[in-house]
Protein backbone atom coordinates (compact mmCIF):
# COMPACT_ATOMS: atom_id res chain seq x y z
CA UNK A 1 0.00 0.00 0.00
CA UNK A 2 1.41 3.68 -0.61
CA UNK A 3 1.27 5.92 1.93
CA UNK A 4 -0.83 8.62 2.48
CA UNK A 5 1.43 11.42 3.57
CA UNK A 6 4.98 11.24 3.47
CA UNK A 7 7.41 13.35 4.99
CA UNK A 8 10.89 13.44 3.45
CA UNK A 9 14.07 15.17 5.04
CA UNK A 10 11.66 17.77 6.66
CA UNK A 11 13.78 20.38 8.21
CA UNK A 12 12.37 23.60 10.55
CA UNK A 13 14.30 26.03 12.24
CA UNK A 14 13.30 28.94 14.69
CA UNK A 15 16.12 31.20 14.41
CA UNK A 16 18.54 28.94 13.83
CA UNK A 17 17.60 26.81 16.59
CA UNK A 18 16.82 22.68 14.44
CA UNK A 19 13.40 21.96 15.93
CA UNK A 20 13.05 19.49 12.97
CA UNK A 21 16.04 17.77 11.75
CA UNK A 22 15.62 15.55 8.78
CA UNK A 23 12.06 14.24 9.84
CA UNK A 24 11.33 10.52 7.55
CA UNK A 25 7.52 9.50 8.16
CA UNK A 26 5.26 7.42 6.20
CA UNK A 27 1.69 7.14 7.37
CA UNK A 28 -0.38 4.45 5.07
CA UNK A 29 -4.06 5.64 4.05
CA UNK A 30 -6.55 4.36 6.97
CA UNK A 31 -3.32 4.01 9.05
CA UNK A 32 -3.40 5.22 13.25
CA UNK A 33 0.05 6.67 13.99
CA UNK A 34 1.18 7.84 17.10
CA UNK A 35 4.01 10.31 17.50
CA UNK A 36 5.71 9.92 21.08
CA UNK A 37 8.76 10.93 22.08
CA UNK A 38 10.22 13.51 25.52
CA UNK A 39 9.82 17.17 25.67
CA UNK A 40 10.90 19.32 22.97
CA UNK A 41 11.45 16.23 20.65
CA UNK A 42 9.72 18.11 17.58
CA UNK A 43 6.28 16.45 17.45
CA UNK A 44 4.01 19.37 17.69
CA UNK A 45 6.17 20.78 15.27
CA UNK A 46 5.70 17.88 12.74
CA UNK A 47 2.41 18.12 13.09
CA UNK A 48 2.04 22.23 12.55
CA UNK A 49 4.60 21.28 9.43
CA UNK A 50 1.66 18.83 8.20
CA UNK A 51 -1.31 21.36 8.85
CA UNK A 52 0.78 24.46 7.29
CA UNK A 53 1.16 26.56 10.58
CA UNK A 54 4.56 25.93 9.98
CA UNK A 55 6.63 26.27 7.41
CA UNK A 56 9.59 23.58 6.59
CA UNK A 57 12.57 25.58 5.75
CA UNK A 58 13.53 22.34 3.70
CA UNK A 59 12.41 18.81 2.73
CA UNK A 60 9.17 17.51 1.06
CA UNK A 61 5.78 16.86 2.72
CA UNK A 62 3.97 14.92 -0.18
CA UNK A 63 0.06 13.98 0.20
CA UNK A 64 -1.08 11.27 -1.84
CA UNK A 65 2.53 10.54 -3.27
CA UNK A 66 2.72 13.45 -5.89
CA UNK A 67 1.25 16.79 -4.04
CA UNK A 68 4.34 18.76 -2.35
CA UNK A 69 2.10 20.63 0.28
CA UNK A 70 5.29 21.83 1.51
CA UNK A 71 4.40 25.65 0.96
CA UNK A 72 0.94 25.36 1.30
CA UNK A 73 -1.48 27.66 3.18
CA UNK A 74 -3.51 26.06 6.06
CA UNK A 75 -6.57 26.38 4.20
CA UNK A 76 -5.57 25.00 1.05
CA UNK A 77 -4.64 22.43 3.14
CA UNK A 78 -7.62 21.47 4.72
CA UNK A 79 -9.42 21.29 1.80
CA UNK A 80 -6.98 19.11 0.41
CA UNK A 81 -8.44 17.01 2.70
CA UNK A 82 -5.56 17.32 6.33
CA UNK A 83 -7.76 18.73 9.11
CA UNK A 84 -6.02 19.12 12.64
CA UNK A 85 -8.07 19.30 16.52
CA UNK A 86 -6.03 21.31 18.53
CA UNK A 87 -5.52 20.77 22.24
CA UNK A 88 -8.19 23.46 23.23
CA UNK A 89 -11.32 22.47 21.97
CA UNK A 90 -12.87 25.18 19.47
CA UNK A 91 -16.01 24.63 19.79
CA UNK A 92 -18.86 27.45 19.86
CA UNK A 93 -19.88 26.99 23.66
CA UNK A 94 -23.45 29.33 22.72
CA UNK A 95 -24.23 27.27 19.93
CA UNK A 96 -26.06 23.28 20.51
CA UNK A 97 -24.04 20.47 19.39
CA UNK A 98 -26.37 20.16 16.16
CA UNK A 99 -25.35 23.78 15.13
CA UNK A 100 -21.90 23.56 16.07
CA UNK A 101 -22.34 20.44 13.66
CA UNK A 102 -24.19 22.47 10.90
CA UNK A 103 -21.02 25.15 10.65
CA UNK A 104 -18.47 22.69 10.54
CA UNK A 105 -21.13 21.44 7.19
CA UNK A 106 -21.50 25.57 6.05
CA UNK A 107 -17.19 25.75 6.43
CA UNK A 108 -16.99 22.89 4.02
CA UNK A 109 -18.83 24.02 1.44
CA UNK A 110 -18.67 27.93 2.02
CA UNK A 111 -20.99 29.61 4.01
CA UNK A 112 -22.81 31.74 1.90
CA UNK A 113 -23.80 28.76 -0.82
CA UNK A 114 -24.97 27.39 2.52
CA UNK A 115 -27.10 30.12 4.12
CA UNK A 116 -29.19 29.93 0.55
CA UNK A 117 -29.36 26.56 0.99
CA UNK A 118 -31.65 24.67 2.81
CA UNK A 119 -30.29 21.68 4.53
CA UNK A 120 -31.15 18.95 2.36
CA UNK A 121 -32.05 15.20 3.92
CA UNK A 122 -28.69 14.07 3.17
CA UNK A 123 -27.06 16.65 5.57
CA UNK A 124 -29.27 15.54 8.24
CA UNK A 125 -28.41 12.19 7.46
CA UNK A 126 -24.99 13.03 7.41
CA UNK A 127 -25.01 14.70 10.75
CA UNK A 128 -27.20 12.39 12.87
CA UNK A 129 -24.44 9.62 12.15
CA UNK A 130 -22.17 11.64 12.60
CA UNK A 131 -24.14 12.15 16.39
CA UNK A 132 -23.92 8.49 17.07
CA UNK A 133 -20.37 7.82 16.02
CA UNK A 134 -19.28 10.68 18.51
CA UNK A 135 -21.83 9.22 21.33
CA UNK A 136 -23.41 12.43 21.81
CA UNK A 137 -27.13 12.13 20.17
CA UNK A 138 -28.82 12.84 23.27
CA UNK A 139 -27.34 15.73 23.91
CA UNK A 140 -27.66 16.98 20.64
CA UNK A 141 -29.94 19.98 21.82
CA UNK A 142 -27.56 20.62 24.53
CA UNK A 143 -25.36 24.00 24.68
CA UNK A 144 -22.26 23.31 23.62
CA UNK A 145 -20.78 24.77 26.46
CA UNK A 146 -22.72 22.71 28.94
CA UNK A 147 -20.69 19.12 27.90
CA UNK A 148 -18.74 17.44 29.74
CA UNK A 149 -14.72 17.87 28.86
CA UNK A 150 -14.76 14.79 27.05
CA UNK A 151 -17.85 15.29 25.13
CA UNK A 152 -16.19 18.82 23.95
CA UNK A 153 -13.30 17.32 22.62
CA UNK A 154 -15.47 14.34 20.95
CA UNK A 155 -17.68 16.96 19.07
CA UNK A 156 -14.91 18.78 18.23
CA UNK A 157 -13.56 15.90 16.42
CA UNK A 158 -16.69 15.20 15.09
CA UNK A 159 -16.72 18.88 13.36
CA UNK A 160 -13.48 17.76 11.73
CA UNK A 161 -15.03 14.60 10.37
CA UNK A 162 -17.80 16.43 8.73
CA UNK A 163 -15.09 17.85 6.62
CA UNK A 164 -14.37 14.93 5.12
CA UNK A 165 -10.96 14.60 6.00
CA UNK A 166 -8.56 11.71 4.49
CA UNK A 167 -5.96 12.70 7.36
CA UNK A 168 -7.23 13.70 10.68
CA UNK A 169 -3.97 14.94 13.14
CA UNK A 170 -4.93 15.31 16.69
CA UNK A 171 -2.49 16.57 19.57
CA UNK A 172 -2.69 14.91 22.75
CA UNK A 173 -6.37 13.86 22.40
CA UNK A 174 -6.96 12.63 25.68
CA UNK A 175 -5.66 15.21 28.04
CA UNK A 176 -7.62 16.22 30.88
CA UNK A 177 -10.08 12.77 30.67
CA UNK A 178 -11.22 10.57 32.77
CA UNK A 179 -10.55 6.72 32.21
CA UNK A 180 -13.79 6.40 30.89
CA UNK A 181 -13.90 9.06 28.27
CA UNK A 182 -9.98 7.88 27.31
CA UNK A 183 -11.19 4.43 26.35
CA UNK A 184 -14.00 5.89 24.52
CA UNK A 185 -11.63 8.09 22.67
CA UNK A 186 -9.46 5.06 21.93
CA UNK A 187 -12.42 3.48 20.59
CA UNK A 188 -13.88 6.27 18.49
CA UNK A 189 -10.22 6.68 17.03
CA UNK A 190 -10.09 3.21 15.94
CA UNK A 191 -13.38 4.00 14.31
CA UNK A 192 -12.55 7.10 12.34
CA UNK A 193 -9.76 4.82 11.11
CA UNK A 194 -11.77 3.09 8.92
CA UNK A 195 -12.19 6.13 6.39
CA UNK A 196 -9.29 8.37 7.57
CA UNK A 197 -5.46 7.90 8.63
CA UNK A 198 -5.03 9.55 12.15
CA UNK A 199 -2.02 11.29 13.71
CA UNK A 200 -1.78 11.38 16.84
CA UNK A 201 0.70 13.07 18.94
CA UNK A 202 0.25 11.70 22.55
CA UNK A 203 2.11 11.24 26.29
CA UNK A 204 -0.42 8.70 27.79
CA UNK A 205 1.98 5.56 27.38
CA UNK A 206 -1.31 3.32 28.94
CA UNK A 207 -3.06 5.25 26.07
CA UNK A 208 -0.89 4.41 23.48
CA UNK A 209 0.16 0.74 24.65
CA UNK A 210 -3.99 -0.33 24.68
CA UNK A 211 -4.82 2.12 21.14
CA UNK A 212 -1.92 1.64 19.02
CA UNK A 213 -0.27 -0.86 16.60
CA UNK A 214 2.52 1.76 15.09
CA UNK A 215 4.68 4.25 16.43
CA UNK A 216 7.53 6.69 15.80
CA UNK A 217 9.29 7.93 18.75
CA UNK A 218 11.09 11.05 17.84
CA UNK A 219 14.29 12.64 19.75
CA UNK A 220 16.02 15.84 19.32
CA UNK A 221 14.01 16.62 16.03
CA UNK A 222 14.69 13.40 14.58
CA UNK A 223 12.96 9.85 13.87
CA UNK A 224 14.34 7.61 16.49
CA UNK A 225 12.93 4.40 15.48
CA UNK A 226 9.21 3.13 14.66
CA UNK A 227 7.20 -0.10 15.44
CA UNK A 228 4.76 -1.54 17.69
CA UNK A 229 4.70 -0.40 21.31
CA UNK A 230 6.57 -3.79 22.39
CA UNK A 231 9.13 -3.30 19.85
CA UNK A 232 9.66 0.25 21.17
CA UNK A 233 9.96 -0.86 24.52
CA UNK A 234 12.78 -3.45 24.09
CA UNK A 235 14.50 -0.54 21.66
CA UNK A 236 17.77 0.06 24.02
CA UNK A 237 17.96 4.16 22.74
CA UNK A 238 14.26 4.84 23.20
CA UNK A 239 14.43 3.69 26.63
CA UNK A 240 17.60 5.83 27.64
CA UNK A 241 15.90 8.49 25.87
CA UNK A 242 12.20 8.43 26.43
CA UNK A 243 11.08 5.22 28.14
CA UNK A 244 13.90 5.44 30.86
CA UNK A 245 13.03 8.71 32.33
CA UNK A 246 8.97 7.65 32.37
CA UNK A 247 9.82 4.55 33.66
CA UNK A 248 6.82 4.60 36.34
CA UNK A 249 4.49 5.37 33.16
CA UNK A 250 5.33 2.63 31.18
N1 LIG B 1 7.64 29.01 17.64
C1 LIG B 1 8.77 28.54 18.17
N2 LIG B 1 9.85 29.35 18.32
C2 LIG B 1 11.00 28.88 18.86
N3 LIG B 1 11.18 27.60 19.26
C3 LIG B 1 10.14 26.77 19.14
C4 LIG B 1 8.89 27.19 18.58
N4 LIG B 1 8.06 26.12 18.58
C5 LIG B 1 8.75 25.09 19.10
N5 LIG B 1 10.00 25.47 19.44
C6 LIG B 1 11.03 24.63 20.01
O1 LIG B 1 11.19 23.52 19.14
C7 LIG B 1 11.42 22.33 19.90
C8 LIG B 1 10.38 21.31 19.55
O2 LIG B 1 9.14 21.74 20.09
P1 LIG B 1 7.80 20.87 19.97
O3 LIG B 1 6.73 21.66 20.63
O4 LIG B 1 7.60 20.49 18.57
O5 LIG B 1 8.17 19.60 20.82
P2 LIG B 1 7.21 18.44 21.33
O6 LIG B 1 7.90 17.17 21.02
O7 LIG B 1 5.85 18.62 20.78
O8 LIG B 1 7.23 18.70 22.89
P3 LIG B 1 6.08 18.54 23.98
O9 LIG B 1 5.88 17.08 24.14
O10 LIG B 1 6.67 19.18 25.19
O11 LIG B 1 4.87 19.28 23.47
C9 LIG B 1 11.40 22.74 21.37
O12 LIG B 1 12.74 22.93 21.79
C10 LIG B 1 10.63 24.05 21.37
O13 LIG B 1 11.06 24.89 22.42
Amino acid sequence: MQPILSCRDVRVSFNGFQALQGVNLDVLPQEVRFLIGPNGAGKTTLLDVVCGKTKASDGEVLYRQTENIRKLQEHEIVHLGITRKFQAPSIFANLTVWENLELSLKQKRGLWSVMRAKMTGEDKGKMEAMLLRIGLMEQRHNLAGMLAHGQKQWLEIGMQLMQNPEILLLDEPIAGMSETERHKTGELIHEISETCSVLIVEHDMEFVRNFSKQVTVMHEGKVLCEGTMSEIQQNEQVAEVYLGRRESAC
